[in-house]
């Protein structure tokens, strides 16, 4: 059943229309991620959603209060972790969580069981006493995350949860997050890394341009998608020089080579094996094996939004040592 229902969302910033008209629900304790390029309107659909932004237009509805309006009321339910970390520098690392769990009225003992609990959680026990400064950006980031459910919210809101961390500590998170909907929870996250919505995500939404694209399971969306159908093919030998006499006999399909001994045959349409071994057999050159390669989350992107996978980062490029 559906706890977050957002409908005809917008929101212009003068003459930039940074979300469009979009809708969607989210249902009790699924993952649900926004996956688009910078600029796609990620943050600002998630800072209308926590009351950071006021809609130009549109209506959203956390379990039943109108979020537009009541925004104090959601506020109690939900928990934030913003794209940049949101705490004290000077302050150690339980401090920090002590003084989060006051602002939502934790009485001293509560806050100290639950800070401590999270420490440990988080694997940053050994940490405790040392500034937020001093910490990796792995450890701030989860610190800000900790934080984030102090309150043990129904809802998570993260923003980019792992732009910027080292690979290690980005897995580590997002362990953390499967761990968090194990708990119950339900989170809404945004990404621009392909791999982060393929792995921890149980829906995604492609949003570019303001607009939503197209929801579903990652297996809907790769096995829904009108795609080209894709063969790679080992060969026993090299067929360097006789691409285009075999390309022209194929009906409506492309041929790669790739590597030394190995080809790809690309078609819009279901591809007929016979005709291409017969070519094949005819130059001499056996197949060794044909494997039907399927379609990643990546080639759907590119074919549902036209934009190319490099707007996505990849996971090694937004890491910062
Ligand atoms: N306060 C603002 N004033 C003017 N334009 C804004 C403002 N906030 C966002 N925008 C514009 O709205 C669009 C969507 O921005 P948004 O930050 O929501 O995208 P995003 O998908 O979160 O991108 P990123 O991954 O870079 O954070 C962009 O064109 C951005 O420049």
């Amino acid at each position: 059943m559906p706890i977050i229902t957002v409908t005809n969302l917008k929101k212009t910033f003068g003459k930039v229309c940074a979300v469009d008209d979009i809708s969607f629900e989210i249902d009790e304790g699924e993952i649900f991620g926004f996956l688009g390029p910078n600029g796609a309107g990620k943050t600002t659909t998630i800072n209308m959603m926590i009351g950071l932004a006021r809609p130009t237009d549109g209506d959203i509805v956390i379990y039943g209060i109108d979020a537009v309006k009541d925004v104090k009321k959601v506020q109690g339910i939900i928990g934030v972790v913003p794209d940049e970390n949101n705490l004290y520098d000077d302050m150690d690392g339980f401090d920090n969580l002590c003084f989060c769990a006051a602002l939502y009225g934790m009485g001293k003992n509560e806050r100290e069981k639950r800070a401590q609990e999270l420490l440990e959680d988080f694997d940053l026990a050994a940490a405790e006493k040392r500034p937020f400064k001093a910490y990796s950006k792995g450890m701030r980031r989860k610190l800000t995350i900790a934080a984030g459910i102090i309150h043990d919210p129904k809802i998570l809101f993260l923003d980019e949860p792992t732009t910027g961390i080292d690979v290690e500590s980005a897995r580590q998170i997002r362990r953390l997050i499967v761990s968090l909907k194990e708990q119950g929870k339900t989170i809404f996250l945004t990404t621009h890394y392909i791999e982060e919505a393929q792995r921890v995500c149980d829906r995604v939404a492609f949003i570019a341009n303001g607009k939503i694209v197209k929801v579903g399971t990652v297996k809907e969306l790769v096995e829904n998608a009108q795609h080209e159908h894709r063969i790679k093919l080992v060969l026993d030998k090299s067929i360097k020089g006789m691409k285009e006499e075999i390309e022209s006999s194929l009906e409506n399909c492309k041929l790669k080579i790739q590597e030394e001994n190995s080809c790809l045959i690309i078609s819009k349409e279901r591809i007929a094996l016979y005709p291409v071994l017969r070519i094949l057999d005819s130059k001499g050159v056996s197949v060794y094996e044909a494997i039907e390669i399927k379609p990643s989350l990546e080639d759907v992107f590119v074919s549902v939004t036209g934009i190319e996978a490099f707007k996505l980062k990849k996971e090694k490029e937004g890491v910062e040592k």
